[in-house]
């Protein structure tokens, strides 16, 4: 890996303390960083060289998922790392930054590549790329390249003028939009399973497969962040980004040995095919929730509206479902199922795809159907891939699952997959502009609609599965949602399967 000096903007925040060095700590160990490698840390706080030292060996001791019992190692990796004062609007600050990078780079007879990691608040991004610019810190005898946080943009106009302005100071393929969903093991696993595998690839489209059903449930509430999330809510804190790129990876079609630009390529097209949503749709394909008082694991917990520095009849969106379409050859006529949720009954991301049911046909009275087969990509907080299948005992259909792939002990993070990338240059496991833009365009009418109350807001019991509206959005098709425990109120039109999944 080429020599690399790593700025690392917002070195004193929370970020950088649980999930930066931690990760960089685990590549160090494993021989991931380049040979030559700096960080400079930046914040306003008066910290030194040492202090700063001294920080992240904590944070590797708090965070990191290898032991830091090795004294030696974790001296050697704080050993790389250099703290200046910098405050981000101070223009003098990045001209002694750049005094301090390029004494480094010297000594230790390095190229001017810089990679400048914006661990800060969106409103700064705009003002750093400027600076970096206008300093002299991207260096044009080397590389530079631009890793930056979400969120990007508060909605498809603001996020048109953010990359308008970052692509004053950076070409696209410079700039790594972390979405950390992309970094996670499952995800990246998804995409190799179809390109290497033609039995799976041949299932892959509309023929075989009836839904796809993408959830990520959360148990924690708004918790500290209530400045943030009462103005941002499910739509744009995780469904434009997290959600939608699942739904990229789990949709997309790939070749075998797809380069970075094939993936974006492919990534693009299946959100250009994703059926436009109008905003007077939105009430019939959109479930809008917030939850209200209940219990997670037998414990209490206050609605939203009770939580610390939500405003008064706050309107916020902790809860969104949502039924997607997507018009190209493979999906015709397979509906996406998204949704997501804080105060839920339980932590899971997971993406089940259901299968038609040949044996339907075969069997019109329904008493000898087997249930659908699923296939089941489990992202977090565990890891596996499950097939369901159906065998028979005793003249009945019985449900066999069969475990493809289970969890690994001690798998990296997503920040370690992802700055690993970043460092070698390979944005494949990145948000690109293409897609963000599409993103923050299909959500968009959502946003509208929210805003001017088009689409009820339905309270959910703290500790449930969300509103039961959400529910209703797979019932009108005829599915339900799979491995809710007690499934929802299914709506007359919907069928409830005999076979309930022992998970
Ligand atoms: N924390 C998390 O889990 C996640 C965070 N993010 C994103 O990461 C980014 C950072 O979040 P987080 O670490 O939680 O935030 P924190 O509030 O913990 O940290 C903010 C950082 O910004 C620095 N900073 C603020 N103002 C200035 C300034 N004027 N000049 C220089 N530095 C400044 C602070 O340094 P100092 O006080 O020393 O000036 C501090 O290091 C945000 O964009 C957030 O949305 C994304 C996903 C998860
Ligand atoms: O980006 C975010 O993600 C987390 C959930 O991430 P996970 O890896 O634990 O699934 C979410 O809690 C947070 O609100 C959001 O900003």
């Amino acid at each position: 890996m080429e020599p690399t000096t790593f700025v690392l903007f917002g070195a004193t925040g929370d970020l950088a303390k649980r999930k930066i060095y931690p990760a960089l700590y685990n590549l160090f160990v494993d021989g991931k960083l380049p040979q030559s490698f700096s960080l400079f840390g930046l914040g306003r706080r008066e910290w030194t060289d040492e202090s700063f030292r001294a920080n992240v060996e904590q944070s590797v001791r708090q965070f990191s998922r290898r032991e830091a019992e090795d004294g030696d190692s974790l001296q050697r990796f704080v050993r790389m790392f250099r703290y200046s004062v910098l405050d981000i609007g101070r223009k003098e600050d990045y001209a002694s930054l750049l005094k301090r990078v390029e004494e480094r780079e010297e000594a230790l007879g390095a190229p001017p590549n810089r990679l400048f990691y914006l661990s800060v608040g969106p409103d700064f991004f705009e003002t750093i790329a400027a600076h970096i610019l206008e300093s002299g810190l991207g260096s044009e005898r080397g590389w530079k390249r631009l890793v930056i946080e979400k969120p990007f943009g508060h909605d498809l106009a603001s996020a048109r003028e953010l990359n308008r302005k970052l692509s004053q100071t950076f070409a696209e393929e410079e700039i790594f939009r972390i979405d950390h969903y992309l970094g996670k093991p499952m995800v990246q696993k998804m995409g190799a399973l179809q390109q290497a595998n033609p039995a799976i690839q041949a299932l892959w489209t509309n023929r075989y497969i009836a839904n796809v059903q993408i959830t990520a449930s959360e148990t924690v509430g708004v918790e500290e962040r209530a400045g943030y999330y009462d103005h941002v809510g499910a739509v744009r804190d995780m469904f434009q980004n997290h959600m939608l790129q699942l739904l990229m990876m789990a949709a997309i079609h790939l070749p075998h040995e797809s380069s970075s630009e094939q993936v974006r390529f492919k990534k693009k097209k299946v959100m250009q095919a994703v059926v436009p949503l109008q905003k007077q749709d939105v009430a019939a394909k959109v479930v809008r929730g917030q939850y209200a008082a209940g219990a997670i694991s037998g414990k209490p917990v206050a609605g939203y509206l009770s939580e610390p520095g939500i405003a008064p009849g706050s309107m916020n969106d902790t809860f969104v479902a949502a039924k997607l379409e997507i018009d190209d050859i493979y999906w015709r006529g397979v509906p996406f199922y998204i949704r997501t949720g804080k105060r839920m009954k339980e932590k899971s991301t997971r993406i089940v795809v259901e299968f038609k049911e040949p044996l339907q046909s075969s069997s019109p009275s329904g008493e000898e159907r087997g249930a659908p087969n699923l296939l089941v990509f489990e992202i977090g907080p565990k890891e596996g891939i499950t097939l369901q299948l159906n065998t028979k005992e005793d003249g009945e259909f019985k449900p066999l699952r069969v475990e493809l792939h289970g969890a690994q002990d001690n798998v990296p993070e997503a920040y370690e997959n992802l700055i690993h990338d970043a460092l070698r240059g390979d944005g494949t496991f990145f948000a690109h502009w293409d897609e963000v833009e599409l993103s923050w365009q299909w959500v968009q009418p959502i946003l509208d609609a929210f805003a001017d109350d088009l689409a009820p807001l339905r309270p959910y019991a703290a500790g449930s599965y969300g509103p039961a509206e959400a529910a209703e959005l797979l019932a009108r098709d005829g599915y339900r949602w799979w491995f809710d425990e007690e499934p929802e109120t299914i709506s007359e039109k919907g069928e409830q399967y005999a076979y309930n999944a022992n998970y």
